[in-house]
């Protein structure tokens, strides 16, 4: 069994406040060649917001996902657990991470993470269930 539950979803999730961290942050993005702006944000259980943008390259396979900066961030700005989790497109709409940053978001997810999706938050466990993680490098 996982260490992390898909419980419900946190108390006063500012959603919003989120999703405009999110916006920001893809407002920032360097996205020369997809021309695909990506921003991530997300609460930590401390209660501040993180954010990344994606950071593309010349050489296309070291492009890194805006969950890339988040998860730096985070760990540079006094580490600590995701909560909550949205993510936005060009287009301001809500993006669904890839399996590469799923993995990301896992590692440093609190037990009961929500993620912002078009129907709602829904638990991290959903989109990445049966996880790899470091539980695993135990057993
Ligand atoms: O979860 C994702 C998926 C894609 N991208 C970025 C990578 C690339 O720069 C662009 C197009 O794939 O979107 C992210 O930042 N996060």
């Amino acid at each position: 069994m996982s260490e992390q539950s898909g419980g419900a979803a946190a108390p006063e999730i500012d959603w919003e406040a989120l999703r405009h961290a999110a916006r920001a942050a893809m407002h920032l993005a360097y996205a020369p060649y997809s021309k695909y702006p990506v921003g991530a944000a997300a609460l930590v259980d401390d209660g501040r917001i993180v954010s990344g943008c994606n950071v593309e390259n010349a050489s296309y396979g070291l492009t890194l996902c805006a969950e890339c900066g988040l998860v730096s961030t985070l760990n540079a700005t006094g580490g600590g657990k995701l909560v909550a989790f949205a993510c936005v497109d060009r287009h301001e709409q809500v993006l669904m991470p890839c399996g590469r940053c799923r993995q990301l978001l896992w590692e440093f997810a609190a037990p009961g993470m929500v993620l912002d999706t078009a129907d709602g938050p829904v638990p991290m466990t959903d989109i990445l269930p049966l996880a790899f993680g470091r539980q695993d490098l135990n057993s």
